[in-house]
């Protein structure tokens, strides 16, 4: 029988509330044992929770309890809020893993038994792990429709046209009919070109889904002392760099995230741009090269006494000048040609125009991801092998085996099964009795 599991759902540390999780078979027993009685589905009912070993109060709790199977994970569930202290939270899980039957959960368990039990697919799990993990509002909104099954569902009708097609080329292999051919291979390419379509749309829009997941990456780039560091901390606003008057004082490359109206940003400072005999430098300036390369913004600062042009680059790049202390806010005309922003770190002149334009390049970056259906690299390697097999399938003619375009669609279908952790039955059903014949 599947042991019944038991874990701290809220956070770790001291708070006014913690709530308790417990999932599988004994969880009434359970609740008969700590809490006197099995409170009504889904009421909340205020238990005083008693240790079965000594008797002793444990705490005042609301308990919950979600009979299975139409529960989160499909199996009985009960939800203990308590109060949210280091000694009660110990003492009601201790109580609760000494009865025969339970033991603490593993990472993810919960949500590990709402698939196996079919209450959700894996790429709806990958939804609810991405929106704990949310720290934005846009990487909110995102992880919500993932959650919600926008992938889910999109990979199921994929799916189920896949087995519509494997099913006409399963026929004419069980039931050869020469005259068939032409048309069912009109038929079976038709349906993989528009699926093929639908598939590779879905597949453009992954950059940006990853990308949303992860950040948009800005890169301040420049020559030595250009005050780098220095706009680094006030967009952070905090210490994070050392700022020095000395030319090559940041050797590595220091990372911070920000929340860029609502999109998340990786801001990246780097050493300045220069030769250098000194070794450790040298290796920064090396590192600054190769952020510059993952980037998909370059702030390309220069001030009065450290100017460079910048370097041929792939990212979209901001020329910014600055330690323009004494005016307010340096109107673009009196900029030197080539630059769009003139601004001080020091005195803040200048910094709202500069954080307006990094929000619209964020937006313009990880907007498309809010939609996504492909958020993450394994959504994106299953259904390239998706597309790679279908695009066989276009490509056949009648001079191709038959068998050679179900493998194609039976490899296809598989991939998707690896996508969304479904494996249907009937599909390990039909590679085994493949072998058979009609009516053994
Ligand atoms: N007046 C003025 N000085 C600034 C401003 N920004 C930076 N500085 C000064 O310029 C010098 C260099 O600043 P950093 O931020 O260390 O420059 P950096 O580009 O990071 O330099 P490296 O890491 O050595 O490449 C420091 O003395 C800063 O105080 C500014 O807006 N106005
Ligand atoms: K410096
Ligand atoms: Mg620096």
């Amino acid at each position: 029988m599947a042991e019944t599991i038991v874990a701290l759902a809220s956070g770790v540390g001291r708070a006014g509330v913690a709530v308790i999780r417990l999932s599988g078979p004994s969880v009434r027993f359970g609740l008969e044992t700590i809490a006197g009685s099995v409170p009504q589905p889904r009421r909340a009912a205020l238990r005083r929770l008693k240790d079965p070993g000594n008797g002793e109060v444990l705490d005042e709790a609301l308990v919950l309890f979600f009979p299975g199977p139409a529960s989160f994970t499909g199996e009985d569930v009960a939800e203990l809020q308590v109060h949210g202290g280091r000694a009660i939270i110990a003492g009601v899980i201790a109580a609760l893993t000494a009865l025969p039957g339970f033991r603490l959960a593993e990472r993810g368990e919960f949500t590990r038994r709402a698939v196996a039990n079919g209450r959700m697919d894996l790429t709806s799990a990958e939804g609810i792990a991405s929106l704990v993990e949310a720290e934005t509002s846009s990487q909110r909104r995102q992880a919500l429709r993932q959650a919600g099954g926008a992938l889910e569902r999109a990979a199921m009708a994929w799916r189920q046209r896949l087995a519509g097609l494997l099913a006409l080329m399963e026929a004419e292999i069980d039931f050869p009919d020469e005259e068939d051919v032409p048309a069912l291979f009109h038929s079976v390419r038709s349906g993989a070109e528009a699926l093929l379509a639908e598939i590779e749309m879905a597949l453009r829009g992954a950059r940006s889904g990853e990308r949303l997941r992860e950040g948009a990456v800005m890169v301040i780039a420049g020559p030595p002392n250009a005050g780098k560091s220095t706009l680094l901390n006030a967009l952070a606003r905090r210490d994070v760099a050392i700022v020095s008057p000395i030319a090559g004082t940041t050797r590595d490359t220091l990372e911070v995230h920000l929340d860029l109206g609502g999109y998340p940003v990786t801001l990246i400072d780097t050493a300045g741009l220069r030769e250098t005999n000194d070794v450790v430098e040298a290796i920064g300036v090396e590192r600054a090269r190769a952020s510059l390369d993952r980037a998909d913004l370059v702030i390309w600062l220069e001030a009065g006494d450290a100017r460079a042009d910048p370097p041929e680059l792939p990212a979209p790049l901001l020329r910014v000048l600055t330690k323009q202390d004494d005016s307010q806010d340096p109107p673009p005309h009196t900029l030197p040609a080539g630059f769009e922003l003139g601004l001080s770190a020091r005195s803040g002149a200048g910094m709202p125009a500069l954080l307006e334009r990094l929000e619209q390049a964020a937006r313009k970056a990880l907007e498309s991801g809010e939609t996504a259906l492909v958020t993450r690299e394994r959504h994106r390697r299953e259904l390239e092998t998706v597309t790679a097999h279908l695009a066989t399938v276009r490509a056949a003619d009648e001079a191709t085996p038959v068998e050679f375009v179900a493998e194609d669609l039976r490899l296809a279908v598989r991939a998707i099964g690896r996508l969304t952790g479904r494996v249907d039955i009937d599909e390990i059903y039909d590679v085994i009795f493949r072998e058979f014949c009609i009516g053994k």
